[in-house]
């Protein structure tokens, strides 16, 4: 963990009246290392990132983005290197492109570069042939994949997602998550991603902190985590025949070791949904 913190919390505590919604947070993201914050609904992901980002005053705290104590005056202009998928809604009126291209304007890149991002955004998030369609005539999980596409648009540093798979069909959410990972590989990008719906995190995330009612229950490397919580591995063999199964169960329980009977591993609905939607195993 050598790189240099991007993002730092330290005691980031936000109350909503008397409701706690998150308290005593301390956090530190390095570049180009993914964060998963994980918790329950209402445990405080989304505020945790809103605070940290800066859309939002903690009640006590410090945030400090790129080094720099988040303020409202240097919020704006630490804001402009930073991609936030859930800040403000997309204009419903203009297409999708005209948003990317407003977006592409807003962070000074120009006109030529916007163009070219935007095509590579849209490929990525899946929704390249509705570029010229209204956002206020898409559907809920298209509008995600717009807000994702912005969020990319200008290859930030730092990104933030919330929720980043919610409402995507299980395709474009294995796209969008591909695409994070080729993100992580490259080592330019730092993201922080807030979620509930673990699958296929697993192996995006470098570190987590897990939050309940607001509170740290857990933080540091994912690996870490997993090791010091089960020392012990248990290992998988496949083999298609059901006797050769057996008789490797039963070789296995004369040398001592207590094996469970073998048990057939069932194609599940996820399987079938990518063999008749997405053309796998025709
Ligand atoms: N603007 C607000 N006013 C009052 N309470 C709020 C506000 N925003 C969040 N809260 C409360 O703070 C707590 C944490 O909310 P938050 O949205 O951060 O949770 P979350 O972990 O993102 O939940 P979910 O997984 O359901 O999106 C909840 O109890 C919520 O009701």
């Amino acid at each position: 963990m050598t790189g240099e913190p991007q993002v730092r919390a330290v005691g980031l505590t936000r109350a909503f009246d008397d409701r706690v919604a998150v308290s005593g947070l301390d956090l530190t993201v390095r570049q180009g290392r993914v964060l998963g914050v994980l918790g329950p609904n209402g445990s405080g992901k989304s505020t945790t990132v809103r605070l940290l980002t800066g859309l939002l005053r903690p009640t006590a705290g410090t945030v400090e983005l790129f080094g720099e104590p988040v303020t409202p005056e240097t919020a704006p202009r630490l804001r402009a290197r930073i991609g936030v998928q859930t800040e403000a809604n997309l204009y419903l009126r203009l297409t999708v492109a005209e948003n990317l291209r407003t977006w592409g304007a807003l962070h000074g890149l120009s006109r030529r570069h916007t163009a070219e991002r935007i095509s590579e955004v849209l490929d990525v998030v899946n929704l390249a042939d509705r570029r010229d369609a209204p956002v206020g005539s898409l559907s809920k999980g298209l509008r995600q994949k717009a807000k994702i596409a912005r969020a990319l648009l200008a290859e930030p540093e730092l990104l933030f997602l919330d929720e980043p798979t919610a409402g995507l069909d299980p395709a474009s959410a294995l796209d969008v998550l591909g695409h994070l990972a080729k993100l992580r590989a490259d080592g330019r990008t730092t993201i922080v991603l807030c979620t509930h719906q673990l699958h296929g995190l697993e192996e995006l995330c470098d570190d987590v902190v897990m939050l309940d009612r607001g509170r740290v229950v857990a933080s540091g490397e994912v690996d870490e985590l997993v090791a010091a919580h089960w020392p012990e591995r248990e290992y998988l063999v496949r083999v298609t025949d059901r006797a050769a199964a057996e008789q490797a169960v039963a070789d296995l329980r004369a040398a001592g070791h207590a094996v469970p009977d073998p048990e057939p591993v069932e194609p599940s609905l996820h399987d079938l949904y990518f063999a008749l939607l997405q053309g796998e195993g025709r």
